[in-house]
C-alpha cells in the first residue's frame, strides 16, 4: 500500500501563529490540493496527522475543524481525488495524551486503521514535533519549507530528514 501521512497546518493549508480558528482562515498552500489530488489518482493513499490544542483552548470547535476537513475533502474530490483518514489531537499541551505530536499517537492509529507498517512510511511535516514524531515509529521524516519549516531549518534535524520546498515538490518526487 502507497500510504502517505500529511501534516495539515503549513503543510496542507497556510498556518499562523494565531491557530486557524475559521473556515475562511482555513486556505491551501498553493499546488497542495493538486499534489494530494495527483498522488491520489496514482494510487497513494493519503492520511492526515494534525495536532488541534485550539480546540481544547476554546478558539473553536469541532464542528468548526470539521468544516475544514469537509472543505479539503471537497477540493480534492473536485480534482479526481480522495483524502483517507484525518486525525487529530484535540488536546492541550498540558493534557499528557497519547496523540499530540511530537508523540507518535496518531500516526499509530492511522497504520492501524490501514493495517500497515509505519516503517518507512513518509511523514511530511513543518514543525520539529512531526519530525520527531516520524522517527518516534520509523516512519521517514519529510520538512517542508512552508508554515513553520523555515523555523524548523534553522534547528538541527532528526538524522535521514528530507526537505522539500512544499508539498507539491513531495509529489513531484513520489510520482517520478
Ligand atoms: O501543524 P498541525 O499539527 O496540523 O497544527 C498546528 C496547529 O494546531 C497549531 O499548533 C500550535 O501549537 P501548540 O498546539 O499551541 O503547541 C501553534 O503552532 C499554531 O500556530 C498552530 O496553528
Ligand atoms: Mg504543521
Ligand atoms: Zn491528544
Amino acid at each position: 500500500m502507497k500510504l502517505l501521512i500529511l501534516d495539515r497546518d503549513g503543510v496542507i493549508n497556510y498556518d499562523s501563529d494565531a491557530y486557524i480558528k475559521t473556515l475562511e482562515e482555513w486556505i491551501p498552500i498553493p499546488g497542495a490540493i493538486e499534489a494530494i489530488a495527483r498522488l491520489s489518482r496514482a494510487g497513494w493513499t493519503i492520511a492526515v496527522a494534525t495536532n488541534q490544542s485550539g480546540l481544547a483552548r476554546g478558539y473553536y470547535d469541532l464542528a468548526t475543524l470539521e468544516t475544514m476537513h469537509a472543505r479539503l475533502r471537497q477540493l480534492v474530490a473536485e480534482q479526481g481525488g480522495e483524502v483517507g483518514l484525518i486525525v487529530h489531537c484535540p488536546h492541550g499541551p498540558d493534557e499528557g495524551c497519547d496523540c499530540r505530536k511530537p508523540k507518535a499517537g496518531m500516526l499509530k492509529h492511522i497504520a492501524s486503521h490501514y493495517a500497515v507498517e509505519l516503517a518507512g512510511v513518509w511523514f511530511v511535516g513543518d514543525s520539529s514535533g512531526d519530525l520527531e514524531a516520524a522517527r518516534l515509529v520509523d516512519c521517514q521524516p519529510v520538512l517542508v519549507k512552508t508554515g513553520k519549516g523555515q523555523r524548523t531549518l534553522a534547528k538541527p534535524l532528526p538524522a535521514g530528514t528530507l526537505v522539500f520546498d512544499d508539498l507539491a515538490a513531495v509529489a513531484a518526487q513520489l510520482l517520478q
